[in-house]
């Protein structure tokens, strides 16, 4: 018996070796692809290797990302220009918790009637959907296109926009988004979001084909961070037409709690520092009425976050639209704040920060607004 050694991949590119025997009398190697095919000579193997062949990857240098996401994020400078992007900033496509902040990722919280356990394949292609469907009504929040249904999009723009004919719920106590903001102020009352289940690790459906797991896989439209033109320093632009409903991105940072956020802010406002990259993870503040400062959580970019970072603001008629999904269990303290398009985009993509420009007493004093919506809502002088 003759032993080879197969490479399963291209000859500049040996990924996985596989060891075969074979019987000698023929006098001819066999190749084993890894699809199951064989080739009775080398040359051949590589001509039916590539589906499995794997171009070498290199570090390219335009990739924000660094490899982290699944498609590179480039960054485009203005013509001539030489701008950097901040030194003090590291890609990350996971958050990541400081110091303080407890997360309850728990498996024990994940009851067996809250999840699919007999699920196989493509969640949505079953004829009835399964429990994962249960937080959004008995139907599933994506479409077979893996973009959010028009209804849950219409919802959470009428939800982030304030809407009055949305669910309200004011806290009876103390309200800590009021005790975030420095203020004694009582309760402006909350609107009650609606979340979005993804299939999660106890579910037996495929981790990459069930058409539930949509956030959880990451960017996957080409995306490019620019420096704007009209003087908010950089901004993230899609180079292809998206759809409705497409999920762009996911907010990922720094995972603090309000006090560590506040003294940051502290810090950098101190320092003149020009822009601020926190967000409040408080999209369920309204079913817990009262919280202790380290499960109010939050979500800072400065340092360590994902191309979410760069999203630019624009008042009223944003192309983006947030919705808050829950991926790992129902622990809501920590969930994923997922961006999603809610207009036809191939521009700037753009998020409402939901912004009171007047209160002098935000603790991140708000820059001048340059968005150039009709609907701006920065009137200072
Ligand atoms: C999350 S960052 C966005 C990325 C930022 N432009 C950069 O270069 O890193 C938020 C900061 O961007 C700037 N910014 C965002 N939207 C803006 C707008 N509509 N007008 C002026 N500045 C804006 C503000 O300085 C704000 O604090």
């Amino acid at each position: 018996m003759k032993t080879f050694v197969v490479f399963a991949g291209a000859p500049s590119a040996p990924q996985a070796l596989e060891v075969i025997n074979t019987g000698e009398s023929s006098g001819e190697s066999v190749f084993l692809h890894q699809n199951s095919r064989t080739c009775t000579d080398r040359r051949s193997f590589f001509s039916c290797a590539p589906v499995r062949y794997k171009k070498k990857q290199r570090h390219d240098p335009n990739d924000i990302a660094k490899g982290a996401e699944s498609v590179p994020i480039p960054f485009v400078r203005a013509p001539g220009g030489d701008e950097s992007l901040p030194e003090d900033f590291t890609y990350t496509a996971v958050a990541v918790a400081y110091e303080k902040a407890k997360i309850e990722i728990r498996l024990c919280k994940i009851e067996q009637d809250n999840c699919c356990t007999a699920c196989f394949g493509n969640c949505l292609k079953k004829k009835w959907p399964c429990h994962c469907a249960r937080e959004t009504g008995g139907e599933f929040a994506y479409n077979e296109d893996g973009c959010v249904k028009k209804e849950l999009l219409r919802q959470a723009v009428r939800e982030t926009q304030g809407d009055e004919a949305c669910r309200r719920v004011t806290c009876e106590k103390e309200c800590p988004m009021e005790v975030a903001r420095g203020s004694t102020e009582k309760c402006r009352g909350h609107i009650v979001r609606r979340f979005i289940k993804e299939c999660w690790v106890k579910c037996t459906c495929h981790k990459k084909l069930c058409g539930n797991r949509i956030v959880q896989q990451g960017v996957r439209y080409k995306l490019e961070v620019f420096w704007t033109p009209t003087g908010k320093g950089w901004g993230v632009r899609t180079t292809e037409d998206l759809p409705m409903g497409a999920f762009v991105c996911e907010y990922i940072g720094e995972i603090l709690t309000n006090t560590e956020l506040d003294e940051r802010n502290e810090e950098r406002f101190l320092k003149q520092s020009r822009h601020f990259y926190p967000i409040y993870l408080d999209s369920d503040v309204c079913t817990e009425r009262i919280l202790e400062d380290d499960h109010l959580l939050c979500l800072d970019c400065t340092h360590y976050g994902n191309v979410a970072r760069f999203i630019n603001h624009r008042c009223g008629d944003s192309n983006l639209v947030d919705i808050p999904v829950e991926i790992e269990c129902p622990d809501r303290h920590f969930y994923h704040a997922s961006f999603s398009i809610s207009f036809r985009a191939m521009e700037e993509l753009t998020w409402d920060y939901q912004l009171d420009f007047a209160d002098e007493n935000h603790p991140i004093k708000a820059f001048r607004c340059k968005c150039g919506s009709r609907e701006c809502k920065d009137t200072r002088e």
